[in-house]
């Protein structure tokens, strides 16, 4: 890895068009390469939480990360999003950004998302008013809340609200949305800020088996337009968003494995440490 210089203010398209490509702007994703993470170890009281980790994930690429309580998925995206200071190592976003320089807001402007475990959306807003403070808390765009949505914006708030499955609930408040459709919600208003990568923490617990299905479904129509990283304990649901992708196999702080979901699956440390219990 060759990391270049540091870059911590970087700015966006500005626009809402450029959906469905990946934005190139300021992150260099010359190598095909959009996160890197070298030798990274954080310490708590002296115990490693992450120990020498090392990892990349690819442009548009769907990773998902799996491995026992305590393996250090966790620590990893507190990392990744300048919420944890690694002791040692190198976090890069593409060639140049130095995220271990970066505070946690300027990291999420130039561009990663992160979704935590519990969905957190307005309840008292309906999903389209959800959807829209997100696209006008875009810092890459200068409006205020006030201003009155263009007809450009409304279809872009459409089209989210076909992706996320929610079109028929748009007028509904989202306090009143099912679990699973306050976790597309909030994933819906991630996507307004069109990140070029998005962390996910368990996307899936505690949703009923046809909401995990088509989160997975929502997942897979993610891939290739952005980078994806989710953390999931389901492994019915890894299997079904991993396809023939990598999944790394986190245990100690450092990667155990890496491979397709069917290598890591038969892999025997895998199973000791994590499958197997
Ligand atoms: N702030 C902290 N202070 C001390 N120890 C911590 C802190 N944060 C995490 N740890 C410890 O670091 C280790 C890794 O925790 P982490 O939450 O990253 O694991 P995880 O893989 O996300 O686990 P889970 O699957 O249970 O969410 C654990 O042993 C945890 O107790």
């Amino acid at each position: 890895m060759q990391p270049v210089s540091n870059d911590a203010e970087v700015g966006g398209s500005g626009g809402s068009s450029s959906y469905g490509r990946l934005r190139p702007e300021g992150v260099d994703t010359a190598h095909g390469v959009i996160l890197y993470l070298e030798d990274i170890t954080v310490s708590f009281d002296g115990f490693r939480a992450l120990n020498a980790l090392t990892l990349d994930i690819g442009v548009g690429e769907l990773r998902c990360i799996i491995g026992p309580n305590g393996a250090g998925k966790t620590t990893m995206m507190d990392v990744i999003t300048g919420k944890t200071r690694p002791s040692s190592g190198t976090a890069f976003f593409g060639q140049s950004i130095d995220l271990s320089r970066m505070s946690e807001t300027a990291i999420a402007h130039a561009g990663i998302g992160r979704k935590f475990q519990r969905p957190t959306v307005f309840e008292q807003h309906t999903v389209f008013e959800n959807l829209e403070l997100a696209m006008k808390a875009d810092k890459r765009v200068r409006r205020t809340l006030r201003a009155r949505l263009s007809g450009e914006q409304i279809d872009t708030i459409g089209e989210r609200l076909q992706l996320i499955r929610l079109l028929g609930e748009a007028h509904r408040p989202a306090g009143l949305l099912s679990h699973g459709q306050k976790q597309w919600l909030e994933i819906g208003m991630l996507l307004m800020q069109e990140p070029q990568l998005l962390l996910l923490d368990e996307p899936v617990a505690g949703m009923t088996d046809a909401e995990t299905e088509r989160t997975a479904e929502l997942l897979n129509e993610l891939r290739g337009k952005h980078s994806l990283m989710v953390v999931e304990h389901d492994m019915d649901f890894v299997s079904a968003i991993a396809r023939d992708g990598k999944v790394t196999v986190l245990h100690e702080g450092s990667v155990l494995a890496e491979g397709t979901m069917d290598a890591v699956q038969s892999d025997p440390r895998v199973v000791e440490v994590y499958l197997g219990r």
